[in-house]
């Protein structure tokens, strides 16, 4: 088993949407594609990219990652059931990197696992899903997920009738439940700023029947203990799906205490880029494994060898695979959401594209999802971004 090549580029995600925290204007990804010789000298393609919110990382791909992934090949490379390996991958990348200060390398590794392991599962025939649940969950795979359209951002212009609106096209398009952005009225003094955010969301309610547990809204941790205690309380009544980075990702304390005194789901996690941070929150955030949801992104936070790690941390912890809903709307973690049975993954109907979306032929129907049957992570079978990677990389 060899690396034959490893190429990258560099491409736009940008758009006009902010949320509470950034807005898109300059948003970038990395795109890579690694070509792996088995060792009958069968070739495959495998692709990867970084899930929105972070930027591309030529540098760090480049100047490490890259040169290093060049240099592994054999055994290092080969899993007990013959096929592509990409752990033995992922020990080869980070030789020489110390331990802790996680920051944009988790992005540059996590882009060259995705490729990986698309191209793990083309080498043995199956889609990724599958793999997954052959070599990590007894051969189960569920038959669909659960996906949720998560939009509801602040754009210049943009009012109450316009956000229900886009929520209206959500539903149409066969989801059940929605995300809107709160937090971010821009300029806004905070009461002030909590009232018009009550406003959007008792607007939103209303076009879901009054169910709360139909909608949750994300803060994308902009606010301190005070306001995130304010807000909670405004929203306690509604019962919301979930209450989503209400403060800074990695103040574990303050998550605790926030906790103690809202008692309907919270969901956190988007911008932990590790196992270890994400023990941290487990261990000190204060969580409840009945109810709040887990949403590490695997394109993020070093691929998904470091995400097995996750997994195997929180069963630990008495977490349960099921609570995790990875951020970032792409394919990657809608086969890991199947193949190992996760509580389901995020989807943004009309933001992020190309690597927000789906396989094409695949629509949502009463909020789920089911997998095309395809050889690796299924990007051949989605229109937009295949045209990208082949304009990329021929
Ligand atoms: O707006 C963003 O940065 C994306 C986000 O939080 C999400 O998808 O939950
Ligand atoms: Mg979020």
């Amino acid at each position: 088993m060899r690396i034959v090549s490893v190429r990258d580029a560099v491409v736009p995600i940008a758009s006009a949407i902010a949320n509470a925290y950034i807005d898109f204007s300059r948003m970038t990804a990395s795109v890579v594609a690694v070509e792996v010789e088995a060792a009958g000298g069968r070739r495959v393609t495998g692709y990867g990219f970084n899930s929105n919110g972070r930027y591309a990382q030529p540098g760090l791909l480049r100047e490490r990652f890259i040169p290093r992934l060049l240099e592994t090949s054999g055994d290092a490379l080969v899993h007990a059931d013959g096929g592509l390996d990409p752990a033995g991958a992922w020990a080869a990348m980070m030789r020489n990197e110390k331990p802790g200060g996680h920051g944009d390398r988790s992005v540059a590794v996590g882009v060259l696992d995705m490729a990986l392991w698309d191209a793990a599962a083309k080498l043995a025939g199956v889609p990724l899903w599958k793999l997954l649940a052959d070599r990590y969950n007894g051969g189960r795979a569920d038959e669909a997920a659960w996906v949720y359209a998560a939009g509801g951002y602040y754009y210049p212009g943009k009012d109450v009738a316009q956000l229900v609106e886009e929520m209206r096209r959500y539903l149409d398009l066969g989801y059940t439940t929605v995300k809107m952005k709160i937090g971010g009225a821009p300029g806004t003094p905070p009461k002030e700023a909590l009232a018009e955010d009550l406003r959007r969301i008792e607007a939103v309610l209303g076009l879901l029947g009054g169910d709360g547990s139909r909608l949750a809204v994300d803060v994308n941790g902009r606010f301190g203990l005070h306001t995130a205690l304010v807000c909670a309380a405004a929203l306690q009544p509604f019962g919301l799906r979930w209450y989503e980075e209400p403060l800074d990702p990695l103040d574990y304390a303050t998550h605790a205490t926030l906790a103690e005194h809202y008692a309907p789901p919270l969901a956190t996690g988007e911008n932990l880029f590790s196992m270890q941070d994400a023990r941290n929150l487990i261990r000190h955030g204060g969580l409840r494994p009945d109810r709040d949801v887990l949403q590490f992104d695997p394109a993020l936070a070093y691929g998904l060898v470091e995400y097995l790690r996750t997994l195997d941390m929180l069963r630990l912890h008495g977490w349960s695979p099921r609570r995790c809903v990875p951020h970032g709307g792409h394919q990657f973690a809608l086969n890991i959401a199947v193949g190992l049975g996760l509580g389901g993954n995020e989807s943004y109907p009309e933001v992020f594209a190309p690597f927000g979306g789906f396989a094409d032929a695949t629509p949502v129907a009463e909020g789920r999802i089911r997998m095309p049957d395809l050889p690796g992570i299924g990007f051949e079978a989605k229109g937009d971004l295949y045209a990208v990677l082949r304009r990329e990389f021929g």
